[in-house]
Formats: structure tokens, sequence, C-alpha cells
């Protein structure tokens, strides 16, 4: 009965507005005829008359669907992230993936969730070959559409070392083994997963989404989301926020402080990979020069490694961060972090014990390959090193270049960009905004035992940043419990999740679509208006 009058409500709008993106506002956001808004009260007064017309909550969304699964659900839940595993989505490098298998995952999404692929409410485009890009069209054209963002594509995994190898998507001791268990097909699973079983109950959304689900993030995400971006400018979409991977509830971070803590990144780190070169003239071993051009190349990058970039503690997100959690820890962390006016130099030299914290206050250099030498009794003519700088909110790629070149200072040493991007503008967190006050609301309620949500820097890179045309609401959070064995499991060996953490993943996205439906704008203070 309900299906029918959904199919009556559709015919009813399409012959109404022939052009799906609606009235009022369309989803680019922008006002469009005043029919519209007739259009609505005819639809209310059908509805309020008790004519065969749809519910209410089909217009609305007014009432919520509980975010309670069957045990038939549960077990399809899980099975569908262990067969998602095991495709092996691998980015190898810019020029090499998997093509095979990023063609049979969009197989298998279209498979395990035939409701979404086959909703006459979403529309799927392939995007750049592989990636994808679902429009979920909402029956309220005045709210600005969002986006829910996630990548498939995962870094290599050499089985030596896994407890079970890295592609079965075995189910042992309560978690799901794998490469991307958490970076990031649990995600991709997750959304559409929530999608799937909210369709199955009949959902209709209010506000309008995007779901981008990127094949190539690993690599940089220029042929997946560059271009899923680029579509969506070209037809004038902007996004109220959009929510990525990036950050975690984190457990066992800091110090003293065994609470868990959600974080919402709203800044993420730039970038530059670097490549130091030094040419020297070959010759016989037998009689070597002073300097070699390995010599040289040593000297150089070890200066970079013995000399970390300026300590940048005062300036960005952090401060906000720590302040909020200095309530959670007990005496003296909770004075000092409290008092960071005062206390500041103390604590900035704090963060910097830790490789994880430290990432948090300067930029990192990290000193990834290194190549020399042809034969053992020939001198070297070339040296070359490549490092991998990850550039803190508070600086860019020029300064960063800058400091590099007086720490070499050496003129032999040649300095090559590979790539570079800058750190992502910082996303606004306060009371007015949409993205942040959802995602914080939806935490409290889905994980009532996690006390604290705050505003924090993702140290690494998302296809995010792709977006940044589109929004100034970044939020990078995975509603995932890590610990920090976790979070060295990410691109590194035994990579899991939890089955309960898995579950709890579909039912907040699943809240949290219904959340954004439901949004209240907090009303400004007289003062303000
Ligand atoms: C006071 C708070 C302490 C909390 C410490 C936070 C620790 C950080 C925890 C989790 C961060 C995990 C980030 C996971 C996202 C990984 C994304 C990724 O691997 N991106 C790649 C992209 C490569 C693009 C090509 N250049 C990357 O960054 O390398
Ligand atoms: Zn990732
Ligand atoms: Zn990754």
């Amino acid at each position: 009965m309900i299906g029918q009058r959904r199919v009556r409500l559709w015919t009813f709008r399409s012959k109404l507005w022939p052009d799906w993106r609606g009235l009022g506002r369309d989803m680019a956001g922008r006002c469009v005829s005043g029919r519209a808004l007739i259009a609505a009260l005819l639809i209310l007064l059908a509805t309020v008359s008790g004519s065969t017309g749809p519910s209410s909550r089909e217009i609305w969304g007014a009432s919520r669907i509980p975010s309670q699964f069957s045990e038939e659900e549960r077990v399809a839940i899980k099975e569908a992230l262990k067969g998602a595993i095991q495709i092996p989505t691998v980015s190898f490098s810019h020029e090499e993936s998997n093509t095979t298998a990023l063609a049979e995952f969009g197989e298998y999404m279209r498979k395990v969730f035939p409701t979404v692929f086959h909703s006459s409410l979403i529309r799927h485009e392939v995007v750049g070959t592989y990636s994808h890009l679902l429009t979920v069209q909402g029956s309220d054209p005045s709210l600005q559409p969002y986006m829910l963002m996630a990548h498939f594509d995962v870094v290599p995994a050499p089985e030596e070392g896994w407890d079970v190898p890295p592609f079965s998507g075995l189910e042992r001791d309560g978690f799901i083994h794998g490469r991307g268990t958490l970076d990031n097909k649990n995600s991709v699973m997750a959304i559409l997963q929530a999608l799937e079983l909210l369709l199955i109950r009949n959902y209709s959304p209010r506000r309008s989404f995007f779901i981008a689900l990127g094949h190539d993030e690993e690599v940089s995400g220029i042929k997946g989301a560059q271009k899923i971006s680029a579509l969506l400018q070209a037809r004038g979409v902007r996004l109220a926020f959009l929510v990525d991977e990036g950050s975690f509830i984190m457990e066992d971070f800091l110090p003293n402080l065994k609470k868990p803590f959600a974080m919402i990144s709203v800044a993420e780190k730039g970038a530059l990979d670097l490549m130091l070169q030094v040419n020297m003239t070959p010759g016989h071993s037998s009689a070597p020069p002073k300097e070699t051009s390995i010599g040289i190349l040593s000297a150089a990058v070890s200066r970079l490694e013995q000399t970390p970039m300026p300590n940048m503690f005062g300036s960005g997100p952090l401060k906000q961060t720590l302040k909020l959690l200095s309530r959670e820890f007990s005496f003296p962390t909770n004075i000092l972090f409290g008092n960071l006016w005062l206390f500041q130099p103390i604590v900035s030299r704090l963060m910097e014990r830790n490789h994880i914290t430290n990432a948090l206050v300067r930029t990192t250099t990290a000193l990834t390959i290194f190549n020399a030498g042809v034969k053992v009794n020939v001198i070297p003519p070339l040296a070359q090193a490549t490092i991998n700088f990850r550039i803190h909110p508070s600086q860019t790629v020029r300064e960063v270049l800058e400091l590099v070149k007086n720490i070499v200072a050496d003129d032999r040493v040649q300095l090559h960009v590979l790539r570079s991007f800058e750190p992502l503008p910082v996303s606004p967190s306060d009371a007015t905004a949409i993205g942040y006050q959802l995602l914080q609301q939806t935490i409290q309620s889905v994980f009532p035992e996690v006390n604290i949500v705050v505003p924090g820097i993702c140290i690494a890179n998302t296809d995010s940043r792709h977006y940044a045309n589109l929004t100034n609401g970044i939020y990078l959070f995975n509603p995932v419990f890590l610990q920090p064995q976790g979070f060295s499991s990410i691109h590194g060996i035994n990579e899991k999740i939890s089955v309960r953490n898995y579950e709890n993943q579909v039912k907040f996205i699943f809240e949290l679509i219904q959340n954004a439906d439901t949004y209240k704008e907090p009303v400004p203070h007289l003062h303000e208006l």
C-alpha cells in the first residue's frame, strides 16, 4: 500500500515538474519559481483532506525509523562487508591499479544493494570509469544537499605478517579481518547498507544528498573524486557540508585519558613530495673523491630528519581540541590543557613526545625512498631521495620549501617538487555549522558512552580536498572506535574491524541521514538580528 502511494507521489511530482531537480531550490541550492510553493501547498492540502494522496511522512519525513536491525539483517550486514574485502581493489601507483577488481567491486555493490540501485529516488552514474556518484533526491528542495564520501581502493597488502590473509575477509574472535576494513571499504559499505535498510523501510528523504565513492583515493583521487567534483560543479551544485574518512572515536591516544572521545576533523594537512638529487662524476672506487653523491645526499636528508619543522601549536584548531578535552582529564593535565594561555609552552612540548601527537603540532618530514649506486666498485653518479612532508594547516607549501632549502644549505643538492597541495581551510565547528552539529548530535545519540566531541586535524589526506570548491563544511569522521594499534594497522598489517563497530557504523549513518532531514537551524539571538 505504501509502495503504491509512493508511485503515485512520484508520478504526481514528475508531472508537475518534469525537471526532477524540483522546486523552490534546485540541487545547486538556487531559488526557483513560486509555482513550487503553490504545488507544495496543493500536496499538503490533499494530504490533510484525507484523499488517497501520500502520507505526511512521505512528504515531510517527519516520523523516525528506528535503527533496529533483525538477526537476519545483522548477518547480511557483516557478510556484505566480508565480500567487499575479498575483492582486491589495490591501487599500486598513479599508473597501476587492479582495474579488474575495481570493475568487479561496482558489480558487487549493485548485487548486494539492489534496492539502492533500483530506487526511483536515486540516480547512479559511473564517473572516471570506476568511481560512483549516487544522487539521492529529497522531497524538500529548499534544503541544501550534502554529501557522504568514501573510497574502495586500498593500499597493497603483502601476506607476510598478517594473522589471516589480507583479502580473506575472515571473521575471527568478533572481528572481520582484511585490507580495507578501516580504510575505507567499511565506509563505502556502511553508507550503502544504511541507505538500503532505510529504503526497504520505505524511507524517502526530505534533504537531497550525494554519495561519492572514489576508486583512486590512495593514489590522489585525480581520476575519481576530482572528476566527480568537476561534474557537480558544472551542474552548479553547492553542498551544505560533506562527510569523509579521516578521524575516529579515539581510545587510548592520550596518556591519562581512558575515556573515548570523538574527534571530527575540521582541517586536513597539506602535502609535499620532494625529490632531492645529487649528481657527481662517476669513477673508479679504488681512488674515491673526498665526497660522493651518496655521502652528500645522506648528510642532507639526515639534517632534514634531525631538524624538525617549527612547532605550530599556537595556531590552528588544536588549542580548541585540548581546551574541550581538558575536563576529561584529572589533575594536573586538566589544569594544563584548560589554561593554555599560561601553559602553552609546556603543552606544546608534551605533544612532541609522541609520534602521533607530534604530527598534530608541526609539518612532518618522512624520508620514504632512497636510491643510489650501480655497482660496488663504481663511484655512483647519481643519488636520489624522496621525502614526504605533511604540511601543518598554518603553513604553506612555499614556506616549507623555503625551510627545506635553509636546512639543506648545499647547492649541490637539487630539489624537485614531485607533487604538492596546500592544507585545507579550517571548516566551521560553531553552533551554526550544520555539518558539525549534525555529526555531534548523531554521535551523542548513537554512542552515549562517548562524553565528548572535539574538532581536530586530520594528519593524513583524503579525497575530500577535491570538493573544497563545493563547500566550506568539510568534516572528516568515521563513526568507529580506534586505538593506536588500529591506527598502525591502517596501511600496515592486521587491519580489522569488530562486527560490533561495523554494525554501529551502519546504525550511525542510518541515523545521520534521518537527522539531516529534521535538522533545525539555530535561531539567532535577538542582538544578532
Ligand atoms: C589530541 C588528539 C589526539 C588524536 C590523535 C589522532 C590520530 C590520528 C588518527 C587517525 C587518522 C587516520 C587517518 C586515516 C585516513 C587515511 C587516509 C589515507 O591513507 N590517505 C592517503 C592518501 C594518499 C593520497 C596520495 N598522495 C595518505 O594520506 O597517504
Ligand atoms: Zn582512506
Ligand atoms: Zn589509506
